[in-house]
Formats: structure tokens, C-alpha cells, sequence
């Protein structure tokens, strides 16, 4: 589905990741960790094709398209869609036009927001004075009128209060498992989803299958998530970085 290989980028003539390689398998849900700083926010923003983000060395191949060199909107339409950890405030857009738009008019942006119980914000400009929370919720709801093959879920949890995490994780975990009859351990899920976690509480509801450290622009290892999770908060990055996690 998505295959990263030497991925080397810029901004500003400032190298921010270099020679990252990673992989998420259709129906897939892997993590990325790694230090505030270290690259993850980037490597997202590259992967959705914001213009600021030069990459100039590797490749990003999505469903075997190489689509290193295409635009955000024709990456959309492939079905890569991302959560974004602080987006913009859009001034006289209203949140139910997005949602529509989003959708492209095939579904009720009611019902859609009303499963978020973000219904009383459809008529206000996207995120414009919205808390953080209800802009997570927001961002959830844009997706799920998008529905992409390929979820990029930049810091799903943060500034989400204790109570509404079930909710944002349990939506989440919908969204991976859509279309999926036979959900379980039997069957991988549908979508697949690459996720920035710090505290990996979004981890108690979906499960990942692999995780990836980034750290100083580039990846350092791979391996069980719940594993690194666990070497993370034991011993902060450091273990992780001279790779001594059981793969
Ligand atoms: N447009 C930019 N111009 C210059 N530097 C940038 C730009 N965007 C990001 N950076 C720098 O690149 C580095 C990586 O930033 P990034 O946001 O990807 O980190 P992160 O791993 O997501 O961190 P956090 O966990 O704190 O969110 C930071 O030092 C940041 O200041």
C-alpha cells in the first residue's frame, strides 16, 4: 500500500528527514514514535505532499504509483487522507461545506457529525475558536466524509480530554475497520493507518501491527509496538536508538 524508500527532504534548504524507509501493508495499522523534534510531523506533511516539503532524494510509492512528485488533491483522490496535529483555521469556510465537499455530496454531513456530536459546529468556519478537542473531532469528521484507503493520524489523542479518548479512538478504530465483514483476529482490516503517538493511549482501542522510532530525521528501528511503547516509557529513546528492542 505505502512503501517509503531513502526518503530525503528539505525546507528551507534544511535537510528535516533523511533516507527514511517504511512500509504499511494494506489493512495495516503501524505507529510512529520518536522525540519531539525528530522529524514525524514532516514525514507526514511529505507523505500528504504539502509544497513546503522538498523531497530530494527517494520515493514514495502508494498502491505501486510512485506518487513522490504529485500534489496534495491528486493524492487525496488516491486515497491518502490525514489528520493533521494543528490545522489551519479556514475563515468563511463552514465545516458542513467541507464535509461535503469532502464526501463529494454522497454523504449527510448531519448524520456524519452527528456520531461525533459535533452537529452545532457544522455551521461555523472549520476550526475557528474551536478547543482542541473539537478540532480532533473535527478532523475525524472531514475523514470519515472522505473515507480514504490510507489514514495519516498525526497526534490523534492529544488535547483530548480523558472521557472523549474512547470516543476519538473507538471512532478511529470504526473507520480502520469499515467495510470489513469479518472483523477479529481472523482477517486484517480494510483500511490501513500510520499513526504519531507520543503517550499511545489511541493504542488501547486500535490495535497496531508494527512500529517504527524516528529519530533525528531518520528511522532507527522497527519492531512490536506495544513493545516499544513499554521500552519508551521504561527508559525514554535512547535504548531505542542503539536498536536493542527484540524485534
Ligand atoms: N517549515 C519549517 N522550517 C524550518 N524548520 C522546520 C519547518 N518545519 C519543521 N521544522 C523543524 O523540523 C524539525 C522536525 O519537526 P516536526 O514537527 O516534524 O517534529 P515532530 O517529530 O513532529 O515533533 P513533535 O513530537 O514535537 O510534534 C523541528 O526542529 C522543526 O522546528
Amino acid at each position: 500500500m505505502l512503501k517509503i524508500e531513502d526518503l530525503t527532504v528539505e525546507v528551507n534548504e534544511k535537510t528535516l528527514l533523511h533516507d527514511v524507509n517504511l512500509e504499511v501493508k494494506k489493512g495495516y495499522t503501524n505507529v510512529l514514535f520518536g522525540p519531539n523534534g525528530a522529524g514525524k510531523t514532516a514525514l507526514m506533511r511529505t507523505l500528504m505532499g504539502f509544497s513546503e516539503y522538498k523531497v530530494v532524494k527517494g520515493q514514495i510509492l502508494f498502491n505501486e504509483e510512485d506518487i513522490t512528485s504529485l500534489p496534495v488533491d491528486e493524492r487525496a483522490r488516491l486515497g491518502l487522507g490525514i489528520m493533521m496535529q494543528r490545522p489551519p483555521d479556514m475563515s468563511g469556510i463552514k465545516l458542513r461545506d467541507l464535509v461535503r465537499v469532502a464526501s463529494k455530496g454522497k454523504k449527510n454531513p448531519e448524520d456524519l457529525a452527528e456520531k461525533l456530536d459535533m452537529k452545532r459546529f457544522l455551521d461555523r468556519d472549520v476550526n475557528v475558536g474551536f478547543s482542541g478537542g473539537e478540532i480532533k473531532r473535527s478532523e475525524l469528521l472531514q475523514l470519515e466524509a472522505q473515507s480514504p484507503s490510507l489514514y495519516l493520524l498525526d497526534e490523534p489523542e492529544s488535547g483530548v480530554d480523558l472521557v472523549s479518548i474512547e470516543q476519538v479512538g473507538m471512532t478511529i478504530k470504526g473507520l480502520l475497520e469499515e467495510g470489513v465483514d469479518c472483523p477479529g483476529e481472523s482477517c486484517k482490516r480494510g483500511k490501513s493507518a500510520l499513526i504519531i503517538t507520543h503517550t499511545g493511549r489511541i493504542l488501547d482501542y486500535v490495535k497496531a501491527d508494527r512500529g517504527y522510532i524516528l529519530c533525528n530525521g531518520t528511522v532507527m528501528c522497527s519492531g512490536n509496538p506495544l513493545k516499544m511503547l513499554e521500552e519508551i516509557k521504561n527508559r525514554g529513546y535512547e535504548e531505542c536508538i542503539r536498536c536493542r528492542l527484540t524485534m
